[in-house]
């Protein structure tokens, strides 16, 4: 594995309620790449995203994140992480819950503005965020993970229910931050979303199907898109 990994995963395994839902995974990313956690609903995405934050309960086997144990005191600050439900209060202004997280945080005041123009929201900075529509409120998410200047960010499916374009204006956020250098996992079940990562992990069934950039996918399958990739590395998987 790269000395340059960001993030270190070795025979992850992690029970959920009575069963078992990830089943000794292994991978690794590297600094200042952008992967997509693909792969179908239930298939164990977030649990990962979880156990790489440190949040997820009854984990086994080897989870390191920036050199140090997920989850650690030594991680505060440096990882941002972004769950499927907004994590901003309706009832504040963007800035307002900007303001609220950084004192948390103890992030520098100048984050606040820096968070505002990486995620495009300097316009909507005085507006409730109850008021927003759902891909501003997607940003607001966003730009209150960014804070810190985390150098790994966790991104939980943060374009779900989004239209084409402003599913577009999120990708390009992301890939500005990871030319940036921060490291970026971002989940997702609609494949159309593979071609704009540099690496894909696609999951099934608590399993790692493939660990491939998009052209490697494409190119080991034989298949035009990612979707019908998966669909053939899970027919390789059944026939295994
Ligand atoms: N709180 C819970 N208690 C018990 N089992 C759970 C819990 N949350 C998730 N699971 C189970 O863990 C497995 C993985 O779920 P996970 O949420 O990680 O999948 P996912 O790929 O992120 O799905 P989605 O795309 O729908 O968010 C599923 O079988 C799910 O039913």
């Amino acid at each position: 594995m790269s000395s340059d990994a960001v993030v270190t995963v070795d025979a992850l395994r992690v029970s959920r309620g009575r069963h078992e839902v990830l089943h000794g995974l292994g991978l690794s990313i590297p600094r200042g790449s952008l992967t997509g956690l693909l792969g179908p609903s239930g298939s164990g995405k977030s649990t990962l995203m979880r156990s790489i934050v440190g949040v997820q309960a009854r984990v086994s086997g080897k989870v390191l994140v920036l050199g140090s144990p997920a989850g650690s005191r030594a991680l505060r600050g440096r990882v941002g992480y972004v769950t499927q439900s907004a994590s901003v209060y309706d009832d504040l202004t963007v800035r307002q819950n900007l303001a609220y997280f950084r004192a948390i945080m103890g992030a520098p005041r100048s984050d606040i503005d820096r968070a505002l123009e990486q995620t495009g929201l300097e316009a909507e900075a005085d507006r409730l965020v109850g008021s927003l529509s759902g891909g501003q409120r997607n940003r607001a998410s966003l730009a209150a993970a960014l804070l810190g200047q985390p150098e790994l960010l966790v991104l939980d499916e943060p374009t779900v229910g989004l239209d084409p374009v402003l599913r577009n204006d999120l990708w390009a956020i992301f890939r500005e931050l990871a030319a940036a250098g921060t490291t970026l996992i971002v989940s997702s079940h609609v494949m159309d979303e593979a071609s704009r990562c540099d690496r894909l992990l696609l999951m099934r069934d608590g399993s790692l199907l493939s660990d491939l950039s998009p052209t490697e996918l494409l190119a080991s399958t034989g298949a035009a898109d990612a979707e019908a990739a998966f669909l053939e590395l899970i027919r390789k998987s059944d026939a295994a």
